[in-house]
């Protein structure tokens, strides 16, 4: 039976879990995790899931798949604590954290650094992977079986995953502010907030699932929405003023620029 273990226990590892746990990839109990010292949010990820808390390096010696989940300044201090570990695949979630990082505490092993995202929790993350030159086709499969269980994956050059980590990997969050921004300005404009919610998250959600299921290009989708000189050319004009392309192409951009950072930190 496969085992596997997380360092680090934060939102990201639990998203991970949860999608794990809830397409049985594995028995949960074969999952193992760790923190810094919360005792707590162990035992809460044990009760919620079923995962194996652990403390001793000893307890994941015959580990197959190691996952880092931790932030990308504290991996430096982890990582030596691992370095026995010299059978285990070695999967990396931290943005902007290079592969050479890796490979100098695991020299001779299979890497992949995966730039997944929160919606893992409910099996529908869009990941990157990018993987070292010592990986096999047995080790591939393995990771892409744990990142496919929670969502999509698409396999892109290292490099890219800076990219990458500023659409999707950040992506949730630019949705959530949007319908934010979306609620805040329907109440401003008389809804109460109830109905504003309902209306906001079922528009995304439709909207999302026409993109995914139609696979119609979103400009066709957009126009089929726009009737000449109505109400949503009117508030298409309106983001067009307020420079709405040039604004998401900045987010991108500096969620990009601060992946690179964190990589060279
Ligand atoms: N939150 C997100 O949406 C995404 C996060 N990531 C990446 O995932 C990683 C984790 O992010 P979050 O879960 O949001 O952070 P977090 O702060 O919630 O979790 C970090 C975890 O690392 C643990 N940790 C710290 N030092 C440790 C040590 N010495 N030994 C063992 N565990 C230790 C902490 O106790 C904590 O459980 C980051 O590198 C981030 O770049 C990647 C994609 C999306
Ligand atoms: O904000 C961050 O740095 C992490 C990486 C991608 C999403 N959250």
């Amino acid at each position: 039976m496969k085992k596997i273990a997380f360092i680090g226990a934060g939102s990201m590892a639990e998203a991970i879990i949860a999608g794990i746990v809830k397409h049985e990839v594995l028995p949960a109990n074969a999952i193992y995790v760790t923190n810094h010292s919360n005792k707590e949010r162990l035992a809460r990820l044990h009760e919620q899931y079923g995962v194996t808390p652990f403390r001793d390096v000893e307890n994941i010696k015959d580990v197959d798949v190691l996952i880092f989940a931790t932030k990308p300044n504290q991996i430096a201090e982890v990582l030596p604590k691992y370095a026995s570990l010299t059978n285990a695949i070695i999967v990396s979630v931290l943005a902007g954290t290079p592969l050479a990082t890796f490979e100098a505490t695991f020299p001779n092993q299979a890497i992949a650094r995966v730039m997944p995202n929160t919606s893992a929790t409910i099996g529908e993350s869009a990941s990157g992977v990018a993987w070292n030159t010592k990986v096999t086709d047995e080790a591939k499969r393995w990771v892409t079986s744990l990142v496919e269980a929670i969502g999509i994956v698409q396999e892109v050059d290292e490099e890219q995953l800076h990219t990458v980590t500023g659409l999707s990997g950040s992506g949730p969050a630019y949705v959530y502010f949007f319908v934010e921004a979306l609620e805040a300005a329907a109440i401003q404009e008389g809804l109460d907030p109830k109905t504003a919610r309902e209306l906001a998250i079922q528009t995304i959600k439709g909207a999302a699932l026409m993109l995914d299921e139609t696979r119609e290009e979103p400009a066709t989708l957009r126009e089929r929405v726009t009737s000449p000189n109505g109400t949503t050319a009117a508030g298409l004009d309106a983001l067009r003023e307020h420079q709405f392309a040039e604004t998401i192409h900045a987010c991108v951009q500096a969620a990009k620029q601060r992946s690179i950072e964190l990589g060279k930190a």
